[in-house]
């Protein structure tokens, strides 16, 4: 492997948790960020950002970017060099789209890269994940596609989930902010075994709907009781979103991630129809949104 100065880093946001499959699955968007790293001759940190809301990116050693640039370095017990990192912000920040974890493995990725690939891919999704506390943005953000994780006897286990060409996710992105750590505050420590078990007939019902693109198993599957029923408070407009979603045609409507974006699945010839909706349905209830129709990526950062 060629030791390079500069590495450029492309890294698709995600959609996690897909209703039922709470912190285990997530999928790869076709909605960018991308990351310049350029080693420095001194030791010196420089941060630009450029894109939406730009301005909120830290410029210092906090940055999320940085953290897991240094994590790699610091993994394979080498001081990080001086580096000059330049942002074009595609992903919005704290929404529900996995703009965390793009920053995880650009770091990532950018440190292996710059540090000659000391580690496998597998060894970077580890760190990612470890980083991250949870697999189901970094999984796919690093390898695209949708993808489940589950623990195994050495390590994560990453399984792709067949998505049939047909369900396109729609997105509806609000005007305001949630951060994940708050969305998570709201969760409790505990559930029932009835709770339990709606989630794991439903994941499993969601994986075959996912591969078959069958509505009826789709409209049944995209249902939660871990995290959505404690969530929805935190969105003003929910119900007045998913009705709408729904009455255009949507199979259903989930909270993307931790939120406060919502997903609606639909079939192509039902998109456009469920976008246009969700988004009067927004406006009417005074809230700010752009929604999205976008299509699965398959190559992850690159
Ligand atoms: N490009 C970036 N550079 C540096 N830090 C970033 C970047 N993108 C996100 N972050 C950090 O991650 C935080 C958002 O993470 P958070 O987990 O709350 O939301 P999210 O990842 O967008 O949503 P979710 O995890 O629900 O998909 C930002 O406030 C910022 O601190
Ligand atoms: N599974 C995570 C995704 C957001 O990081 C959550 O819902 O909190």
């Amino acid at each position: 492997m060629s030791v390079v100065s500069s590495v450029t880093v492309k890294v698709p946001g995600t959609t996690a948790n897909l209703g039922p499959g709470f912190d285990c699955i997530g999928a790869a968007l076709t909605i960018y960020n991308q990351f310049q790293f350029t080693r420095l001759e001194t030791s010196e940190l420089i941060i630009q950002a450029t894109g939406a809301e730009a301005e909120r990116v830290p410029t210092d050693e906090s940055n999320l970017l940085y953290q897991a640039f240094a994590k790699l370095y610091q993994y394979i017990d080498q001081t990080p060099p001086g580096v000059k990192i330049e942002i074009e912000l595609g992903v919005p920040l704290a929404r529900g789209l996995g703009s965390s974890a793009t920053a995880i493995v650009g770091g990532l990725v950018a440190a292996n890269r710059l540090a000659g690939e000391p580690l496998s891919q597998a060894q970077v999704m580890e760190l990612a994940i470890a980083i991250e506390g949870h697999p189901d943005n970094v999984v796919p953000a690093l390898v695209g596609g949708c993808r489940l994780a589950a623990t195994g006897a050495t390590g994560w286990e990453i399984c792709d989930v067949p998505w049939h060409g047909d369900i396109v996710p729609v997105l509806a992105i609000p005007d305001f902010e949630l951060s994940t750590s708050e969305a998570r505050r709201v969760l409790p420590t505990e559930y029932s075994r009835a709770d339990a078990i709606f989630n794991t007939a439903h994941l499993g019902l969601l994986l075959r709907g996912l591969q078959t693109g069958k509505g009826e198993w789709l409209r049944a599957a995209l249902q939660d009781k871990l995290h959505q029923p404690y969530r929805q408070a935190l969105i003003p407009g929910y119900d007045a979103v998913n009705t709408a979603a729904v009455a255009a045609g949507a199979y259903g409507m989930v909270i993307s991630g931790a939120g406060p974006t919502l997903l609606a699945l639909a079939d192509v010839s039902h998109a456009a129809a469920v976008a246009a909706a969700m988004s009067t349905a927004w406006q009417e209830a005074g809230i700010k949104a752009v929604v999205r129709s976008l299509a699965l990526d398959t190559h992850g950062a690159t």
